[in-house]
């Protein structure tokens, strides 16, 4: 991709990108655990098992790996503890990272069209958007369940763009995570990501996205 890239449409992910949503997951994944009986997993765990749903987050938990299948029986009992959990403290803790808000203003700024394409489930989705003040900033939301497939699979992509009639290759998808970037490419979309985010404990460079940012006002000089 040539840079300054000049999109019509960003799509933006949110767990790990636009807000540090860990703390809660992680609160409610550990009291999930007690209420099961079993030993808490600890913040820096859950931090490398987001970014492929909530069930896949429980499921991780179980196990305490990010690979492997925990018992079914298991996660029939586990899955709506933490979803109540959640639901009930889904902004407790979460925040924007910096730089957020100031780059979404210069994004609104330039007349591009913003949509939110995260794998958290769409009940989730919305409240946390709202709680943290940012959810005016985009037409569009698609949680991880809104359609039959989630990142990394392009269809959340493809789907935006054709809702807003605008060509994938004059879109850019930015996330924090390989599967932003499997989705990104997979839709001929560009990708960008930032640094800080989740990416299963590896760094996002190996992904090799278009670019990597450290904070959103970076996007000031990458995009036209
Ligand atoms: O795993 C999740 O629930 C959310 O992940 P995402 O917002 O980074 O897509
Ligand atoms: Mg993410």
């Amino acid at each position: 991709m040539q840079f300054p890239f000049r999109p019509s449409m960003v799509l933006i992910d949110l767990d790990g990108t636009l807000v540090d949503s860990v703390p809660d997951l992680s609160a409610c994944i550990d009291t999930m655990m007690a209420r099961l009986g079993r030993p808490p997993c600890g913040e820096a765990a859950v931090r490398q098992w987001v970014g492929n749903g909530v069930e896949r987050l429980v499921a991780r938990a179980l196990i305490g790996a990010l690979d492997g299948e925990p018992d079914a029986a298991d996660l029939e009992r586990a899955l709506p503890i933490f979803l109540d959990l959640y639901a009930e403290q889904v902004s407790a803790r979460s925040v924007l990272y910096p730089g957020v808000r100031e780059g979404l203003d210069l994004l609104c700024g330039r007349g591009y069209r913003l949509g939110c394409v995260t794998n958290k489930a769409a009940r989730f989705t919305e409240p946390l958007l709202q709680a943290v003040g940012i959810r005016k900033a985009f037409e569009l939301v698609i949680g991880g369940d809104t359609l039959p497939e989630k990142k990394p699979s392009p269809l959340p992509l493809l789907h935006a763009a054709e809702h807003f009639g605008i060509e994938p290759a004059a879109s850019l998808m930015l996330g924090d995570s390989v599967s932003d970037v499997r989705a990104a490419r997979a839709a001929g979309f560009g990708i960008i990501c930032v640094s800080y985010g989740y990416n299963h404990g590896d760094d996002i460079r190996h992904a090799e996205p278009d670019a990597v940012i450290d904070a959103f006002p970076e996007l000031g000089e990458l995009l036209a």
